[in-house]
């Protein structure tokens, strides 16, 4: 009698189908099978497998990402090799992939995000260094965070976090870019570095609510958002369009920007906008070799901005080489070096951040009834 001693294959075509389609696509945080973007699975009897994705627009940038995702959840499904081809949605199915998401879930931001504020009286005390290293710390700490770069005019989120591609755009919403975690939306996304960016008054209020409502944040937990510097239109607007908004006060020791920061409080107080606290940034100077802590701003003007504002110092973060390289190199510290003295002070903040909420009474609502 003849045996078949025809090795069993290593595996299906509905195994490997199963593994892939559960992939998450990368910035709707979704399986693959759900999106309809799971398209042909074939595994011949050598166990290879074609699987072909359908995207979204075909210039798609998280291309290369999705398919090292997709090659690995294949292969751990046993797959021996695995050949991922790309194809592009139709127009109707880019519609009902919309549609699909918007009615799971509203447009723009779910109730229950807490809002912060980050804001700072004059420019360059690192008040979007904070921002975006608060992000990744709060994102490590397993929340879903998103940064709005309302810093129109001297955006520098995109270059903070390495990243500057046009966000995807879906049937009327867009897609935040995804880095380190941390979902993100700045005009610096829109534009090109060296072009210079002029908003006129209504331009810019209607610019910032596009941002906040036909932005697919998801579900956040915590939205940062990172204010031009001073009291302008900008903070104005999105006290009104976010009222959930509490301030986040970011000042360096220097008596001077104390003084102008202590501004920036009392708009938040005469708008009745709750705040959270102070973070004092480039508060002493440590050496690296002695340990030797030096005052090069002065000291104190963190504690004074918290006393006058009645609201708690909630870190101090040092000056530190490491913060600006990391800054420079488009890494946040927090992710690139955790244990350096800069990153141990924002993760505190994260990890202390009061939850503040404002008192809506007596505040008119931007709503309407039809
Ligand atoms: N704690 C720190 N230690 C060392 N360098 C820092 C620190 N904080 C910020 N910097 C550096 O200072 C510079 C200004 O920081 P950043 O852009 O965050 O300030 P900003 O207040 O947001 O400025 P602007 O409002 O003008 O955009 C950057 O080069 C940044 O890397």
């Amino acid at each position: 009698m003849l045996l078949n001693h025809r090795a069993k294959p290593r595996t299906d075509s509905g195994s490997v189908r199963t593994a892939v389609g559960a992939v998450e696509d990368p910035e709707l945080h979704r399986g693959l099978a759900e999106l309809g973007m799971l398209r042909d699975v074939e595994v011949d009897r050598k166990g290879r497998a074609r699987i072909e994705i359908a995207l979204t627009t075909s210039a798609c940038p998280l291309r290369e990402s999705l398919r090292e995702a997709v090659t690995n959840a294949a292969t751990a499904a046993g797959a021996a090799a695995v050949d991922v081809v790309f194809s592009t949605m139709s127009e109707r199915e880019r519609m009902e992939l919309a549609g699909h998401i918007r009615g799971e879930k509203p447009r723009g931001l779910a109730e229950r995000t807490r809002v912060y504020a980050v804001a700072s009286g004059k420019g360059g005390v690192g008040k979007s260094s904070v921002t975006a290293n608060l992000a990744v710390a709060l994102a490590r700490s397993g929340q879903r965070v998103g940064v709005l770069d309302a810093d129109v005019w001297g955006y520098s989120i995109p270059h903070l976090f390495g990243v500057r591609r046009n966000p995807i755009a879906l049937n009327g919403f867009m897609l935040p870019v995804e880095a380190h975690g941390v979902r993100l939306m700045s005009v610096g996304f829109f534009v090109e570095d060296t072009e210079p960016v002029v908003w006129r008054g209504p331009m810019l209020h209607k610019a910032l609510e596009q941002f906040l409502v036909d932005v697919h944040w998801d579900d956040l937990d915590v939205l940062l958002l990172d204010l031009p510097p001073g009291t302008g239109d900008v903070a104005l607007s999105l006290l009104e369009l976010v009222p959930q908004a509490a301030l986040l006060a970011v000042t360096t020791p220097q008596p001077a920007a104390q003084t102008v920061a202590a501004r920036v409080g009392r708009m938040a107080r005469d708008q009745r906008m709750p705040i959270a606290g102070v973070v004092e940034n480039m508060s002493s100077l440590v050496c690296g070799s002695c340990g030797a802590a030096t005052s090069l701003f002065g000291s104190g003007g963190g504690q004074r901005l918290a006393e006058e504002l009645d609201v708690p110092l909630l870190t101090q973060v040092p000056l530190d080489a490491a913060m600006r390289e990391a800054g420079d190199a488009g890494i946040p510290v927090v992710a690139r070096d955790p244990d350096a003295p800069s990153a141990a002070a924002v993760a505190k903040l994260a990890a202390e951040l009061p939850v503040v909420r404002r008192g809506l009474a007596g505040i008119p609502l931007p709503l309407s009834v039809v």
